[in-house]
């Protein structure tokens, strides 16, 4: 990647024995929405605090924005806004008060202060709420603040750990349109960590799958979720107008069809898990056996199914007796056919 704006070469993090890091290489490029996914214990929380300088490196490097973070804190820090998981706020003043005072730690020119936080309480959506005590707001409307103080310094970088955690359906999809907006729109860079799949889904432009401080994954989830079609047993299910009479001569000619591994019926529809690239197959034998086909869907895998493999591999090998090996060597079909 050219002259990215997060760059981590071998960046690694002891705690005596135990490595929460462990050698990591990492670009993440103007505007893009990363997400960073993993376990509880993962080396998340580790690889932020590093790359705002708030804890060193045991070896490698980080750079944000061109600067070191470990040897030019105060320059990554004046380029990052940062929103940890549960933000302060004085629950005695006012929203936009708390968000002037903020504007003043960050050094905004007093004749300034004022309007900018007024701008960025309307760009949070939270306009009409500006004058109500902080400790009053329900959680949604402290993200919305937490994310205003974040932005009040123009970061060209925000962190954002677990944003929408408590906060209802409706709020989360106002925020993460939010997230995006602010990315496409002024080409913020975001760092995003969450355990909330669906949402990394709706707003990441590309993830990382943390374990064990290792980046197992690191790419576009389209991509990653064709590498795990592309490796799993395939599911796809085949309606018809009505119930299938699909006889045992029926059945068993489609197992014994190469890379077909279970024929289920189901109702007015058959579901069939066997190699990919299949489906045209499957549906010349149907119309030749002149069944009344309405409809044929292949099962696509979403980021949750992502994850779900990658673990599923991780305690395979952990109870293999920890041989590794890549993630996609394996085959993930707990096959039905013997
Ligand atoms: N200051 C510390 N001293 C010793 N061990 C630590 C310290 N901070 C973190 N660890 C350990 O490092 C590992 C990585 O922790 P980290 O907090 O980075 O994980 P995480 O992915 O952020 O987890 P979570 O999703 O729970 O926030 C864990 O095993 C943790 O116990």
């Amino acid at each position: 990647m050219e002259n990215p704006v997060i760059e981590l070469i071998g960046l690694t993090k002891l705690y005596g024995s135990l490595k929460a890091v462990d050698n990591l290489d990492l670009s993440i490029g103007r505007g893009e929405i990363y997400g960073l996914l993993g376990p509880n214990g993962a080396g998340k929380t580790t690889t932020i605090l590093m790359m705002l300088g708030l804890t060193e490196p045991s070896a490698g490097s980080v750079t944000v924005c061109g600067f070191n973070a470990t040897s030019n804190p105060v320059a990554v820090k004046r380029k990052v806004g940062y929103m940890p998981d549960n933000m302060g706020f004085y629950d005695g003043l006012n929203a936009l008060d708390n968000l002037v005072y903020i504007a003043r730690l960050n050094g905004i020119p007093e004749s300034k202060v004022r309007d900018r936080a007024r701008e960025l309480m309307e760009m949070v959506g939270l306009e009409n709420a500006m004058h109500k005590k902080a400790g009053t707001y329900s959680r949604g409307m402290k993200q919305r603040l937490g994310l205003a103080e974040v932005l009040i310094k123009q970061p060209e970088v925000i962190i954002l750990d677990e944003p929408t955690n408590g906060i209802d359906p409706g709020g989360v999809k106002e925020f993460l349109t939010l997230i995006r907006q602010l990315s496409r729109q002024q080409h913020i860079t975001v760092l995003l960590s969450s355990h909330h799949l669906n949402q990394v889904q709706q707003v990441c432009d590309r993830v990382g799958i943390f374990v064990e401080g290792r980046l197992l994954a690191n790419d576009h989830i389209s991509r990653l979720s064709t590498e795990v079609a592309s490796r799993e047993s395939q599911v796809v299910t085949v309606s018809f107008g009505g119930a299938p009479q699909l006889s045992e001569v029926h059945t068993q000619a489609l197992m014994n069809t190469e890379g077909v591994k279970a024929v289920e019926l189901s109702g007015n529809s058959i579901e069939i898990t066997g190699a990919p690239g299949l489906t045209p197959s499957y549906v010349r034998f149907f119309v030749a056996h002149g069944f009344d086909i309405t409809g044929v869907h292949q099962k696509e895998y979403n980021l949750e199914d992502v994850y779900q493999r990658y673990f599923e591999n991780i305690s395979t090998e952990k109870e293999t007796n920890g041989k590794s090996g890549n993630i996609f060597q394996r085959s993930f079909f707990k096959g039905i056919k013997n």
